[in-house]
């Protein structure tokens, strides 16, 4: 396999490296080499390439910042993937994307399947399903896997937060409201590494959904990593409506990973498991 991957710094792409690590033809595109904002600059970046699979693993992720920056958002999140599945299709090779439980209403308490009805409450939502849309239109064959609340030792994401929140105070207010798979990066990345391979064998791809196990709430996620760090930071539930912010985000994010089991043999990773490792990984001692 001859990968090209988009993104390099970000928490799956860095997941992606350690999949590729013995793979020296393994290829990784960063802002540098390919700014996503100049969609047609990505193209020309597949155009020249000798990949036979392009994997997009960067976006704009800063869900708050992109409820006053949509034209940035719309440009990364669907513009960018848009001329890269049009490059991947005129060159015959597949093309893997990464989506959101975002791109859902998070209305009911039963687990999301990938041919339900899309209703985004925010831009970044949005522009993720702008993305998805146009992936699917491109006329190539693609894989886009939709997954939620991505954690990792690497980046900016909720376990981190919570350590370092957690390191200051003796208790903290979290969501209790909202529902979803947290998900090690980690698993998305080896998640891809396989989808890869069987798409380079001529897998037909399609919308396929990938959360770890259990679903619980924000506030459920935030006691487990104050338990597993040995944080003495208490944590309070709190409701949507106790914690204004810009985005509205789904109450319901839980996501129904039956027909990426099915169709490609991988299992819902145990959030519980990644979460112990990464934190020793981070040797984090908050007291
Ligand atoms: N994080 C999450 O909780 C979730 C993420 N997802 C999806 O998973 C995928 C991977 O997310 P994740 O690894 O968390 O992302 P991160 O936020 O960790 O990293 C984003 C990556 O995108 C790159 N990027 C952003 N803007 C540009 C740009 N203009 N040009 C080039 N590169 C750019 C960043 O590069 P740089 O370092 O230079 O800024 C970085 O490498 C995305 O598609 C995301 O939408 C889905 C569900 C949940
Ligand atoms: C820091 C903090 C957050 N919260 C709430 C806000 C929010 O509802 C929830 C999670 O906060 P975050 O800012 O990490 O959430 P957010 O950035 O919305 O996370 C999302 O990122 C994008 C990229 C995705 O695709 C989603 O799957 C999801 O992972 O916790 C609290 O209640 N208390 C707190 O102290
Ligand atoms: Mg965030």
């Amino acid at each position: 396999m001859t990968p090209l991957i988009f993104g390099k710094t970000g928490q799956v792409a860095r997941e992606l490296a350690r999949v590729f690590a013995g793979n020296d033809d393994a290829r990784f595109v960063d802002r540098g080499a390919a700014d996503l904002t100049d969609p047609d600059a990505c193209a020309a970046v597949i155009a020249a390439s000798y990949a036979d699979v392009v994997i997009n693993a960067a976006a704009y992720t800063a869900v708050d910042n992109a409820e006053s920056d949509e034209a940035t958002a719309h440009l990364v999140n669907a513009a960018a993937p848009a001329a890269m599945a049009k490059a991947a299709a005129l060159k015959n090779i597949p093309f893997l994307h990464i989506s959101t439980d975002y791109v859902f209403d998070g209305t009911g308490d039963t687990p999301f399947k990938p041919g339900d009805a899309t209703v985004p409450l925010g831009v970044y939502g949005k522009t993720k399903l702008a993305g998805e849309q146009s992936v699917l239109a491109a006329g190539g064959r693609s894989a886009i896997l939709r997954t939620s609340w991505v954690f990792s030792a690497h980046g900016s994401n909720f376990v981190k937060t919570m350590l370092r929140l957690g390191a200051d105070r003796s208790e903290l207010n979290v969501v209790a409201d909202q529902f979803g798979g947290p998900t090690p990066a980690a698993a998305i990345a080896d998640a891809l590494g396989t989808m890869a391979a069987a798409m380079v064998q001529g897998h037909a791809g399609g919308v396929f959904h990938f959360s770890g196990s259990p679903s619980v709430s924000w506030a459920d996620f935030a006691r487990a990593i104050m338990d597993e760090a040995g944080s003495a930071c208490a944590v309070n539930d709190i409701t949507t409506a106790e914690y204004p912010t810009p985005a509205k985000r789904p109450g319901n994010s839980r996501l129904d990973c039956s027909d990426l089991q099915r169709k490609f043999g991988i299992a819902q990773p145990d959030w519980r498991a990644h979460l112990k490792l990464i934190i020793e990984e981070l040797g984090n001692v908050t007291g």
